[in-house]
């Protein structure tokens, strides 16, 4: 079986982790999404306004791109952004490793937080085919294409602060952490990596919160997005905090000892350091945090601040996550 590694790069405020993907010999850097399911690139189909900065995939380049006639996509994320396009199949390899006519979708438009996002090329999406958007046909992500051919069909994330990380497919590289990995039973249904996460604890104190929602494993999302009361209740431990609409979320004195956040990973609590929870300067005394609220989606997102403290293990083939410290 085979076994696949590629660099993570992070692009300001380790806002997003690209990586570079082979698709018909054509080189793009994406973003690799374990909260989404489509692998959609930036395409010579999009209007040349639209694609400046970014390096755009031209089917009529590659010998080996076959047209999916009739097909189409359309994709929303969580943050308001989104795009839409036609769909084909290519030869997509990610270090090393080729998925033969994997479905590749080509945007024939992307939403202004993609145009002004000139490092992304597009995305890849690693959570489950179920929620793929590609209409009349779900189409299955590279990771599905690709898994029987893996030595053991699991992922890992290894994404740093501000450094370049890995993925890694096939394999788990004990080099990449300490400890033991502690996992939790994943719910698919839904389509994303997901798992029940009923307690925290700041500062060392644990509280269990049985109505607490359900987690879902983002590499896609930068933040810790979680229920807005466990927000609140953070936060009111840092003096000087406040949620402020106006830079969209909590913000604090960046002088402030941020304490340490615990997370439920199912029925084990990784301890987020405080120290590293901070995400960005709005100014430069005031900071903005890494912990935000989910405005009470009825979902906890678990982002890039969480695995830059923690390596990560996506299982499909327990179908469990899991987490070890680094
Ligand atoms: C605008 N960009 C680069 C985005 C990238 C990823 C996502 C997302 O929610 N992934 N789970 C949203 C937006």
């Amino acid at each position: 079986g085979e076994t696949a590694e590629v660099t993570a790069s992070p692009e300001a405020n380790d806002a997003e982790y690209l990586s570079p993907v082979s698709i018909g010999g054509q080189t793009l850097n994406l973003d690799f999404d374990t909260g989404s399911a489509d692998l959609w690139v930036f395409s010579t189909e999009l209007p040349t306004s639209e694609t400046s900065g970014h390096t755009t995939f031209d089917p009529s380049k590659s010998s080996t791109f076959k047209k999916y006639d009739g097909a189409t996509w359309k994709i929303s994320y969580g943050d308001g952004s989104g795009a839409s396009g036609d769909v084909g199949f290519d030869n997509v390899a990610i270090g090393g490793a080729t998925a033969t006519s994997q479905a590749v979708e080509l945007a024939t438009s992307v939403s202004s937080q993609f145009v002004s996002d000139q490092a992304n090329d597009g995305l890849l999406g690693l959570a489950f085919s179920n929620i793929n958007t590609v209409s009349p046909t779900k189409q299955k992500t590279w990771f599905e294409t690709i898994k029987s051919q893996l030595e053991n069909p699991l992922f890992t994330a290894d994404l740093e602060k501000d450094a370049s990380g890995t993925y890694d497919f096939g394999n788990i590289d004990s080099s990449k952490y300490t400890g033991d990995i502690h996992y939790a039973p994943v719910d698919k249904s839904g389509g994303f990596w997901e798992f029940n996460s009923k307690s925290y604890s700041i500062g060392g104190t644990k509280s269990s919160c049985t109505t607490c929602s359900p987690a879902i494993a983002d590499t896609g999302t930068s933040l810790l997005l979680v229920d807005d009361d466990v927000a609140k209740a953070y936060y009111a431990q840092v003096d000087g905090s406040k949620n402020d609409s106006t830079q969209g979320g909590y913000v604090y004195p960046c002088s402030s000892n941020l304490p340490d956040f615990g997370i439920a990973i199912g029925d084990y609590i990784a301890v987020l350091k405080g120290s590293d929870l901070t995400y960005a300067n709005v100014d430069s005394s005031t900071c903005f945090g890494g912990i935000q609220s989910n405005a009470n989606s009825g979902m906890q997102i678990f982002g890039d601040v969480m695995f830059k403290q923690y390596f990560a293990v996506f299982d499909a083939g327990n179908t469990q996550f899991g987490v070890a410290s680094k």
